[in-house]
Order: C-alpha cells, then structure tokens, then sequence
C-alpha cells in the first residue's frame, strides 16, 4: 500500500532532519502520479526564521528533478501529537498539487493517522490565475 511506502520514505527523513534550534524533527514523503516517491526533511538556520519545512523540501526536490504531478503528500514528525503544515508550505502545495490531493498527517508515537486534502488546508489559495483579470 502506497500509505505505508510514503510513511517508511518520511520516517527515513527524520534521522536526516537539521533541527538543532527546535529539536523537533520532521520528515516528509511526495508521491508523483507515476509512483514515484521524493523525500525531505526540515533543514533549519541560525538565522531560525530561513528554516526550510520538510515538506517544501520534498515539494522543491521533486520539482527540480522535473516532477509536476502529484498523488499524495504525508507528514510524521517524532512527538506524539500530529502536525499539520505551516501557512507557507500551505501556500507552495497549493501551487503544485490538486485541491483534493491527501494528505497525510502522523507520528512516528503512535498509529494514529489523519487524512486530510490540500484545499482543506488552504480554502481560497491565491494562485496562479489571480494573476490576471479575465
Ligand atoms: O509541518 C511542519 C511544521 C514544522 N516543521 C518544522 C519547522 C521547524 O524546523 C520545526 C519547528 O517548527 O518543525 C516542518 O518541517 N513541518
Ligand atoms: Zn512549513
């Protein structure tokens, strides 16, 4: 099952996470329309305000390699409460992903998994077609 391959991809990213300042490690794991699976994890600075949330990680890593389409995205992070994605990631899934694609949100603490859509996350996105008047 596709769930549980995305759920091993992002679980692998939480050992690559650079969080020394939050201490709060997070993985994610994008799945393309082809099956494909691309992976990232949060990567933080010193200057704390240019960290880089794990899914726009896995997001910018499958658009560099030439990825457009996607299935389905899921989250964990190693605490026991579920997370869900800042307003900026919000905004770059929005950009990429069909408003109905899931969402999968989780922690590696317990089985316990929430499923959840990209619209959902971000009713009324400003997209591309805002852009222009017709
Ligand atoms: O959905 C989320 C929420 C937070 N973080 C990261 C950013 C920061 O490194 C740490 C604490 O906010 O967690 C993510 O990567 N994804
Ligand atoms: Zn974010």
């Amino acid at each position: 099952m596709s769930m549980e391959k995305l759920k091993a991809a992002a679980t692998k990213m939480l050992l690559q996470a650079y969080a020394p300042y939050s201490h709060f490690p997070v993985g994610a794991a994008l799945l393309t329309s082809e099956g494909k699976i691309y992976s990232g994890c949060n990567i933080e600075n010193a200057s704390y305000g240019l960290t880089n949330c794990a899914e726009r990680t896995a997001m910018f890593t499958a658009i560099a390699a030439g990825e457009r389409h996607f299935a389905a995205l899921l989250i964990i992070n190693s605490r026991p409460k579920i997370i869900t994605p800042c307003g900026a990631c919000r905004q770059v899934l929005s950009e990429f992903c069909p408003p109905q694609m899931p969402i999968y949100l989780t922690t590696n603490q317990t089985e316990q998994l929430v499923s959840t859509t990209v619209a959902d996350m971000l009713p009324g996105a400003f997209a591309a077609e805002d852009l222009h008047d017709d």
